[in-house]
């Protein structure tokens, strides 16, 4: 199984070492053409705004766009989750707008810009370490998206079908579980 993990800007090294360690083969992805080879992508955190100019600039959002349409599945995590909502909160267009969900950007306020928290995530554990860094939550979901992680009365994972969102960091622990719960959705997309 071959996951890439879009590397235009943001925490790459440290999703393509957990995708290995829950037992992929993990490629970092610039070019679009590298998305041909690909069963599943990964979009990682780090600044929605600067990885969507990025992605204009180098044909993603087509490419992106197509690929989910295509079936293929993508976990968004943190600024990730951003770019594949359908809804910003506070503004009117969105960047590749694949998954019915809404957002609100940096939602846990300034006292709390990072931390870290053991909350029990459906289908993953009771037990799973989330680390927040600037972190969006998810308003709300589609009516074929369910919520497998809340924080405080905020969705913080979601998926729907094919797409995963979550507002954390996944990749920032020593936890590969949530990238095995995506692996095992690759797996059952391919099939
Ligand atoms: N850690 C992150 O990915 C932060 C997301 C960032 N606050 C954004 O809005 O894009």
């Amino acid at each position: 199984m071959k996951i890439g993990v879009l590397a235009l800007q943001g925490a790459v090294a440290e999703h393509l070492r957990m995708l290995e360690e829950a037992g992929a083969t993990a490629v970092p992805v610039k070019k679009v053409e590298e998305l041909d080879e690909l069963d599943g992508l990964v979009l990682p955190g780090g600044e929605s705004t600067t990885i969507s100019k990025l992605m204009h600039k180098y044909g993603f959002m087509e490419a992106l766009q197509e690929f989910g349409k295509a079936g293929k599945p993508i976990f968004g995590t943190c600024a990730g989750a951003i770019l594949l909502a359908k809804q910003i909160e506070g503004q009117d267009d969105c960047h590749l707008g694949l998954m019915a969900i809404k957002v609100e950007r940096n939602a846990f306020g300034r006292q709390k810009e990072s931390f870290e928290v053991t909350m029990p995530v459906a289908g993953v554990g009771a037990d799973y370490p989330a680390v927040f860094i600037r972190a969006p939550y998810i308003m709300e979901v589609g009516e074929n998206a369910e919520v497998l992680a809340k924080y405080e009365e905020k969705i913080v994972v979601a998926r729907e079908g094919h797409y995963l969102a979550a507002a954390f960091h996944p990749e920032l622990t020593e936890d590969a579980r949530l990238h095995k719960y995506f692996l095992d959705m690759v797996k059952e997309y391919r099939s």
